[in-house]
């Protein structure tokens, strides 16, 4: 194990966590980037080989860059990914992972960090059916906000968290203390100077990860149906109660369907309606009120958006348990009506 740490997905937050590791000694010439293609790799190398991230927080501006090594599917030649971060958009990472699924084995470590639900388990419905061999996956949520300014050159302009956890290799049902010492490639990222890195319990890190679910399964969806930045839907009773709705919807469904949150007491008492409402309250239209949201962003410039990873995750939960989540299935057609509206314009 040459303790190379490669990276799926080198866009923004692939950006942010490969500048955060190159930057500590241990990882300085570690991190390898797995780009799309060919042409994506000339073009990476003509740059330089550099990757830049601008820190652009409360009025300071700092510029990281880091020559990295880079490379791609038809170039890579290692037998084993000793450790993997995973961050392309949800809608890509299957395909992107593809490639890559014969050099990961029961000894690598890999890191999914990504907003909503369905990518890890997604692959374990497929590709990671045996949980003695699969690796050792973690999961990771983040709320750092980072956005490209050009290919390989990305801005960090909001400070948050990256919270991770190991995810239980046998039943999901258990959790995973976080005593259980995480890998050093987590260990890197932890220590790292400006991700403001926690590792978790597992069950802690799932409770956070729905929280940020439901701030996104109300603000991404309504703003990219409603073509409109964040706080142009604040103090609107309409809005405030589709949120209801949406959250109650998504409460039930996510508790039903998930052992781990409906033994938990703290679960129950952190992801309670009212609370849950007046966190999205908060960080759609206050902390992050100026902004426009990654997926109005995404049906602007005519891409596939993560809809299917957040609101229609609970469509998917709710149909397996034989049940209509109107609310949320609604919301989700609208969305995909919104992005094929867009992508029609010339
Ligand atoms: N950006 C943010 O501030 C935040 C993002 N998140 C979440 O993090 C995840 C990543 O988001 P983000 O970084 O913004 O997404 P980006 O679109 O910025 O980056 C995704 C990258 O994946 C690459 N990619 C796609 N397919 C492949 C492939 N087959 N092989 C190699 N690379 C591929 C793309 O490469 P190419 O450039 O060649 O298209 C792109 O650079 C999402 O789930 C998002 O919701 C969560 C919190 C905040
Ligand atoms: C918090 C919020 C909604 C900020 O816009 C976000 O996470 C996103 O845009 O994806």
């Amino acid at each position: 194990m040459d303790g190379s740490v490669y990276v799926l997905g080198v866009g923004s937050i692939g950006t942010f966590l490969s500048c955060e590791l190159s930057s500590l000694p241990n990882f300085e010439d570690k991190v390898v980037l797995l780009l799309r293609n060919k042409d994506r790799l000339k073009q990476f190398r003509e740059n330089g080989s550099y990757l830049t991230l601008e820190r652009i927080l409360d009025n300071k501006q700092e510029l990281i860059r880091h020559k990295v090594k880079a490379t791609c599917p038809s170039e890579v030649n290692v037998d084993a990914l000793d450790n993997l971060i995973v961050t392309a958009k949800t809608t890509e990472t299957e395909a992107a992972i593809r490639d890559y699924l014969p050099m990961l084995n029961k000894h690598s470590n890999v890191l999914f960090v990504h907003n909503g639900f369905g990518v890890i388990e997604a692959l374990i419905k497929t590709v990671w059916k045996n949980p003695y061999t699969r690796p050792n996956l973690y999961q990771g949520v983040t709320s750092h906000s980072v956005s490209s300014k050009e290919s390989f050159w990305y801005y960090h302009t909001c400070f948050g968290v990256l919270k991770i956890a190991k995810v239980p290799r046998i039943d999901e049902g258990q959790s995973v203390p976080n005593t259980v010492e995480p890998c050093a490639m987590v260990q890197g990222l932890l220590e790292a100077k400006m991700t403001n890195g926690s590792y978790l319990e597992y069950v802690d890190l799932l409770i956070f990860q729905c929280q940020k679910f439901m701030v996104n399964s109300c603000m991404n969806s309504t703003t990219a149906i409603m073509n409109c930045v964040n706080y142009e839907l604040s103090n609107i009773t309409e809005v405030k109660s589709l949120f209801h709705s949406i959250i109650i919807e998504c409460v039930d469904v996510l508790f039903k369907s998930n052992n781990l949150l409906a033994k938990s007491e703290k679960a129950r008492e952190i992801l309670s309606v009212p609370k849950l409402l007046n966190l999205i309250l908060y960080l759609g239209f206050v902390e992050n009120a100026k902004n426009s949201t990654s997926m109005r962003i995404d049906t602007l410039q005519k891409r596939e958006t993560e809809i299917d990873s957040l609101n229609g995750w609970i469509v998917k939960l709710a149909e397996e348990l034989d049940y209509e989540a109107t609310v949320n299935k609604t919301i989700t057609l609208l969305v995909k009506a919104r992005t094929k509206v867009n992508q029609r314009r010339l």
